[in-house]
């Protein structure tokens, strides 16, 4: 049975932060929520004990993340230690390195897989993520494919960037079997009357509208209630999934996510700056594993909903 928090949302999955760092540079990263630069990592024992210990609670289910999780060196070792105490286990990441990790990646116990990918064009790649590696991406997913599923592609939609890509991205999704996010641009509140934010926030509420007309199947996902679309296309069906949090109530009455920041926190939101609860120190400090219980049942009696 899941813990509940005071807003009658259970707690069944951990989406856990491995590190801060990124080879990407993306103009609009949210980094997860965590404000200020972390280098005290977690080693993958200290991800394991807290996996091992939520999973007794009920969690089975860990979303990896970061920074990029891929530029850890232990990254294999840590996805070898969490499995045994998980149902699902995924990961989200740039791709960069997928090529020579999704086999590896595989055979250590990842389930399946999230590749951001927020555009086909080499020019608007670039700037959007500071890189020239769309290449290196593309051939990530391929392989990907093969020993990941499902395999998701996150765009995020950015007016004067990549909007007028949705319809050629849902064709590649379509080719290349994968299921495609579509994700509002988000921030935390103080931050939506800002100069940046107006001017790449891309509202989907009308993408969704058309999507709605096109469908030939509509399913609610019960995380979020996210709503998930099935679009014919001249490469077959496409799966197309719409991330849009930003003011949406509903979304945040079915949240079921904890968060754990790269320096051995809890985080009970990713737009809240008030709610972190270190659990790292009271762990190399020696606290058994009955303290840390206590410290996750804080956390998740923190919880709030943010838009409500
Ligand atoms: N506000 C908010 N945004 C979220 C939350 N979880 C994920 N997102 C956003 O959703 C987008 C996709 O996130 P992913 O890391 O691919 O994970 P996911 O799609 O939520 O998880 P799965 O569909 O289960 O793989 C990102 O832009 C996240 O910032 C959440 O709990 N709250
Ligand atoms: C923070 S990244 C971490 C994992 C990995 N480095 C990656 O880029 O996939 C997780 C996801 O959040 C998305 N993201 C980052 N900042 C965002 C923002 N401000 N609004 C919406 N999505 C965002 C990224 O595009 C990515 O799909
Ligand atoms: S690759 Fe991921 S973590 Fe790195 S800057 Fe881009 S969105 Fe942020
Ligand atoms: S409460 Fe809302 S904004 Fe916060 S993490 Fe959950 S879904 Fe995201």
């Amino acid at each position: 049975m899941p813990l509940y928090d005071r807003f009658g949302r259970p707690v069944t999955n951990l989406r856990i932060s491995l590190t801060q760092e990124c080879n990407f540079r993306c103009f609009f990263c949210h980094r997860e929520g965590q404000r200020f630069l972390a280098k005290n990592e977690m080693t993958p024992e200290e991800i394991e004990r807290i996996v091992r210990i939520a999973s007794r609670l009920g969690i089975r289910k860990v979303k990896l993340t970061g920074g990029e999780p891929t530029v850890r060196e232990d990254i294999l070792e840590i996805v070898r230690r969490i499995k045994p105490y998980v149902i699902d286990l995924s990961m989200t990441t740039n791709g960069s390195r997928l090529k020579e990790l999704a086999k590896p990646l595989a055979k250590a116990g990842l389930n399946r897989v999230n590749v951001s990918l927020h555009s086909l064009k080499p020019e608007v790649y670039k700037k959007i993520t500071g890189v020239d590696a769309l290449n290196d991406v593309l051939e990530g997913i391929e392989e990907a494919v093969k020993y990941l599923s499902p395999v998701k592609l996150n765009m995020t939609v950015m007016k004067g960037l990549n909007e007028g890509e949705i319809w050629d991205m849902i064709d590649f999704s379509a080719k290349t079997g994968t299921i495609l996010q579509l994700i509002e641009l988000e921030a935390p509140r103080e931050m939506t009357e800002t100069a940046f934010f107006r001017k790449y926030f891309y509202p989907l509420k009308p993408v969704e509208r058309e999507l709605e007309r096109k469908a030939v199947e509509i399913r609610e996902r019960t995380m979020h209630r996210r709503r998930k679309y099935f679009i014919p296309t001249d490469y077959g069906v496409a799966e197309v999934e719409v991330v849009r949090a930003m003011h949406n109530t509903v979304f945040c009455a079915n949240c079921t996510r904890l968060r754990v920041t790269s320096d051995g926190k809890f985080k009970t939101c990713l737009l809240r700056n008030d709610d972190l609860i270190d659990f790292l120190s009271a762990m190399r400090n020696g606290a058994s594993d009955a303290e840390l219980v206590d410290i996750l049942k804080r956390a998740i009696f923190m919880r709030e909903p943010y838009w409500k």
